[in-house]
């Protein structure tokens, strides 16, 4: 078995979408980024990407290759559950914390985790996903950006 932490921080801001964990939710304020800024998905990449000891998004995913610009996160993760397959691991379970002041995320939670479920190729029940405000307080407690953590264990 390996266990592995993401954590991952982007900005939000006017006249960008925001997606999380690959479902686009009705906002005034967008999350900013090179690829589509899903920071749900990011953590969950490097969470996995450290219980393979393979290092991080940015290291494989580079935000200076243009081929990244804008992309789907979701494509992201396809191509890292490539690599666990490749290492002969699959899904124990994974637990995932957004850490978001607005807009409420309790009604979208539910097509998170299938999202999720279905990129990972496991069954719903191995996924959670919860969201906190941090009560005002900090950068997302004022709205500036929204942070996640994620982590995972795989199973080998
Ligand atoms: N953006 C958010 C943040 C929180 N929730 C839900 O509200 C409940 C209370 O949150 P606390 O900040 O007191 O932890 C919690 O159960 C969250 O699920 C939300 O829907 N959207
Ligand atoms: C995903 C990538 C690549 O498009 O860009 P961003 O959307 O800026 O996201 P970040 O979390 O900074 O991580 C890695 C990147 O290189």
């Amino acid at each position: 078995m390996r266990i592995g932490h993401g954590y991952d921080v982007h900005r939000l801001v006017p006249g960008r979408r925001l997606v999380l964990g690959g479902v686009e939710i009705p906002h005034e304020l967008g999350l900013l980024g090179h690829s589509d800024a899903d920071v749900v998905i990011h953590a969950v990449i490097d969470a996995i990407l450290g219980a393979l000891g393979k290092g991080d998004i940015g290291a494989l995913f580079p935000d200076t290759d243009e081929k990244y610009k804008d992309i789907d996160s979701r494509v992201l993760l396809e191509k890292v559950f490539k690599m666990m397959v490749i290492e002969g691991c699959r899904v124990g379970n994974l637990d995932v914390t957004i850490l978001a002041q607005r807009p409420k995320l309790a009604p979208h939670i539910p097509q998170m985790k299938a999202q999720l479920a279905h990129l990972l190729a496991c069954e719903e029940s191995r996924v959670n996903v919860k969201a906190t405000t941090e009560e005002g307080l900090g950068f997302t407690g004022r709205q500036e950006g929204i942070a996640c953590h994620a982590v995972v264990l795989l199973i080998d």
